[in-house]
């Protein structure tokens, strides 16, 4: 599984007149990629959906790409072979760093399991100057599947789905996460806490920021 290589010859960057600065002006914040990885039920969209709430009260712009959702459009054509969950890994580090680069703090709810393809991620974006903090939402296996929001398990168990993550296929957990949530002890709202703290602590969020802001 290597980076994919650029197919297409005699193509050049072309230069805009306004930078990332002017952008970043404009929405009065800069942006940065919040990565979470975990296993399906671990809580990885739960928790997206309660941060972007919180960003958002707190007029910070903010943008969720989740799993499910983006396999129904953009990567629409990719399965769960090895090779496609690269693929799919590789597009929304792409999709992340322009969302970055117009100033726009992302949120990422993908398993990705392999460590290498969150790496990739990463590197793309340091070489962009963009900000990426990966997040473990940790979880044992028993609890994720005990959860099975979508009885996902339960069909993998069966033999309805093959290849399902943390079953019959596997999950690489990052040796060195900027942030690692255990939802199995913490609930939903001191999970994102710790998240806001983290981003605070990288002055990425000010100091001020209200949990509980109610539109
Ligand atoms: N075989 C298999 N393995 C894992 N997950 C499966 C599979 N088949 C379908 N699903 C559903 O797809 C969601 C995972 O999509 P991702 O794009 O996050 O997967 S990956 O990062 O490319 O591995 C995952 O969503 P989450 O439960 O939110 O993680 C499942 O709903
Ligand atoms: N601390 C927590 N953080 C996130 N989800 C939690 C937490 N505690 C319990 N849950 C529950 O676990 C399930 C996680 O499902 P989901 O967010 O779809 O996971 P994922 O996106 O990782 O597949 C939800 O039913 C959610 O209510």
């Amino acid at each position: 599984m290597s980076e994919a290589q650029q197919k297409a010859t005699n193509v050049h960057w072309h230069e805009g007149a306004i930078t990332r600065e002017d952008r970043h002006a404009l929405l009065g914040q800069k942006g940065c990629t919040v990565w979470l990885t975990g296993l399906s039920g671990s809580g990885k969209s739960t928790i997206t959906v309660e941060l972007e709430k919180v960003l958002v009260m707190n007029s910070r712009v903010c943008y969720r790409l989740d799993g499910d959702n983006i396999r129904m459009g953009l990567n629409k054509n990719l399965g769960f072979s090895a090779d496609d969950r690269v693929e799919n890994i590789r597009r929304i580090g792409e999709v992340a760093k322009l969302f970055g680069d117009l100033g726009v703090i992302t949120t990422t709810a993908f398993i990705s399991p392999y460590a290498a393809d969150r790496e990739i991620c990463r590197k793309l974006h340091e070489d962009a100057k963009i900000p990426f903090f990966e997040v473990l939402v940790d979880c044992p296996l028993s609890v994720a599947e005990s959860r099975d929001p979508k009885g996902l398990y339960k069909k993998a168990r069966a033999g309805l789905i093959k290849n399902f993550t943390g079953i019959d296929d596997p999950y690489e957990a990052p040796a060195e996460p900027d942030v690692t949530v255990d939802t199995s002890k913490l609930s939903v709202e001191e999970c994102v806490g710790e998240i806001i703290s983290f981003l605070q602590s990288r002055d990425i969020l000010p100091k001020d920021i209200d949990l509980k802001k109610k539109p």
